[in-house]
């Protein structure tokens, strides 16, 4: 059984995922950055959101026939309707959930994480969260709030699933 994470910028998807042995662990991100040689941010900059989006999806694809038991995904992997149809019918896509304050100020505290689609005003980053949220809802199995919740206890709750 392979569990999904999806959910907006900061929803604690990698965070979350970091907790689950390596071995059967990916996160999309760090494969892709791995893959290109740069920073997500760097490659949006020099090439395209539409080329990153082509090359997350072919990642997503090659992970999902691997057989990891935990797979974190950007917020973006439900932008392309391929990846929307293959989460339908996995099984097992976990929603992190959370309202868009809460993502916001964890996204402004995570220096870490150079997230291109978080650079733009406080205004046009809640439209993109808006018309995410009504695709996540359409594709997630279960739905986890992580509002008021440790990274821990997401973890517990995904633990308990199983
Ligand atoms: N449940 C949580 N409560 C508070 N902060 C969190 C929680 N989950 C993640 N964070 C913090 O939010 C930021 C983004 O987390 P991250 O795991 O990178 O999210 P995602 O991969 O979904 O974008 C990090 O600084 C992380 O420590
Ligand atoms: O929402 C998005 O479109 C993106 C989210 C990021 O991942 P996180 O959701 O892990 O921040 C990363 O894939 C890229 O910056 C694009
Ligand atoms: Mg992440």
């Amino acid at each position: 059984m392979t569990v999904i994470l999806i959910g907006f910028m900061a929803a604690g998807k990698s965070t979350v995922g970091k907790a689950f042995d390596q071995e059967k662990f990916i996160d999309l991100d760090k494969k892709i950055e791995k893959e290109i040689g740069m920073t997500i941010a760097q490659f949006f900059q020099e090439y395209s959101e539409d080329k990153f989006r082509q090359i997350e999806r072919e990642v997503f694809k090659t992970a999902v026939q691997s057989g990891y038991a935990v797979i974190a995904t950007g917020g973006g992997i439900v932008n392309l309707i391929e990846n929307r149809n293959c989460l339908k019918k996995l099984g097992n896509v976990v929603y992190l959930k959370a309202d868009f304050e809460t993502l916001y100020e964890r996204i402004l505290l995570d220096k870490e994480n150079g997230r291109p689609l978080a650079f733009q005003s406080k205004e046009e980053v809640e439209k993109l969260f808006a018309q995410r949220v009504k695709l996540y809802e359409e594709v997630a199995d279960i739905v986890i709030e992580t509002r008021g919740k440790s990274p821990e206890e997401v973890v517990k709750e995904i633990q308990e699933l199983k």
